[in-house]
């Protein structure tokens, strides 16, 4: 990897500062700074949507070595706004390696910046919490720099699912026999997803965040999904009326992340941000029917705001907290059931489609195919 020896400064919005040097594209960019702790599958992270204007700070001391391969992005472009890492590997050396990681930054278009001090920036959000920031590789005066960022929109009140969002319905096709059909709402889905459901049989309908009920309801299907995606979700309105339109219709839902704080917001719950955010593939969340505990990838930075002691009364029926984080008891998972116990949708705010990260929650696809199985059995019985 070739290391141009071009100055680039990192301000913060309170007026922090890191002086380091470009890395992939030059030029000038802003977004909220967040810090990111998966020593691995920074391809996979840096083409999450869920990090729309988003500037991620990288904990892994060193990001490229396996250099940027044709297979595991999670969507169709790097959505990252910034990337910052403390040494970009010189060396790229993977089989799979097609280019370097600086060479996909630039051809994106991604503006980076490397050789900084990431420990201490990441002190500092984590203390700070997240903020607003900019990379720049043309303006290097901190003060000019900073009344910039100043004027950038915050992250909370932004709606930025129309920017991720599909213009068009895409199906993908259930590998081997076909045993169900899902709708799935893309609000920024990541490709591992459906991936993951169509393995299981599932033939999937990803459509477009404008969708009505009918749309759902036309294709006839076994159940309704709700995936990942940026911005806050306290202004995802549209979202949440789909939602609760499809509860009222009486489909089976199953929600990751954003189709987590959605189904919250469904069931009346509020969301609030969160300091500095879960991002990384090691966060440790409780299952709080089995007690077992869960390694998990996580990405984001709001949580939903549901009392963890009791149930709540809703008009489908009762909504619980299933998930715990165990660093800091933020809400990782909601459940909803009928006065019989069967469950009519559950969602959880990490990612069991886990690219990156550990593979311990992929059962939560398997549950999914549960509960629109215990759906048709009680359809037929009715
Ligand atoms: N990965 C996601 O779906 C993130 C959801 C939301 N944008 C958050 O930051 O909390």
């Amino acid at each position: 990897m070739e290391r141009t020896d071009t100055p680039a400064l990192l301000v913060l919005e309170d007026g922090r500062f890191f002086r380091g040097s470009s890395f992939g594209a030059t030029g000038e960019t802003f977004g909220e700074a967040v810090f990111s702790t998966g020593m691995t599958g920074y391809q996979e992270t840096l083409t999450d949507p869920s990090y729309r204007r988003q500037i991620v700070v990288a904990t892994a001391p060193q990001i490229g070595n396996t250099g940027w391969n044709d297979e595991d992005d999670e969507s169709r472009r790097i959505w990252v706004a910034g990337y910052v890492v403390r040494d970009a590997s010189r060396v790229r050396s993977n089989w799979r390696s097609n280019r370097s990681l600086d060479e996909e930054l630039r051809a994106q278009g991604v503006v980076g910046i490397c050789e900084l001090d990431t420990r201490a920036l990441t002190r500092h959000l984590r203390e700070r919490g997240s903020m607003r920031a900019a990379i720049s590789t043309t303006e290097l005066d901190p003060d000019v720099l900073v009344q910039r960022v100043l004027e950038q929109p915050r992250m909370s009140g932004a709606n930025l699912v129309a920017d991720v969002t599909l213009t068009a319905p895409v199906v993908i096709p259930a590998q081997g026999t076909r045993t169900h059909k899902v709708a799935a709402i893309d609000l920024g889905i990541k490709e591992m997803t459906p991936e993951l459901m169509a393995r299981r049989g599932i033939e999937v309908h990803v459509l477009p965040a404008t969708a009505t009920l009918d749309d759902i309801t036309a294709l006839g299907v076994d159940g309704v999904f709700f995936s990942n995606g940026p911005g806050d979700p306290g202004t995802a309105d549209e979202a949440v009326s789909l939602l609760t339109g499809v509860l009222d219709a009486g489909l089976p839902y199953f929600g990751i992340c954003f189709g987590n704080q959605i189904f919250g917001r469904a069931l009346g719950f509020g969301t609030y941000k969160l300091k500095y955010g879960h991002r990384g593939i090691n966060q440790p969340v409780q299952d709080r029917r089995t007690g077992k505990v869960e390694i998990t990838a996580q990405n984001h930075g709001f949580a939903v705001d549901a009392p963890l002691e009791h149930d709540t009364p809703t008009r489908w029926g009762a909504a619980r907290v299933s998930h715990v984080c165990l660093n800091d008891d933020v809400v990782e998972g909601l459940e909803l059931t009928d006065a019989d116990g069967t469950v009519l949708g559950f969602s959880v705010q990490y990612h069991p489609e886990a690219a990156a990260g550990p593979h311990d929650s992929a059962y939560l696809f398997d549950r999914f195919i549960e509960v629109m199985d215990a759906h048709r059995t009680t359809g037929e019985n009715a």
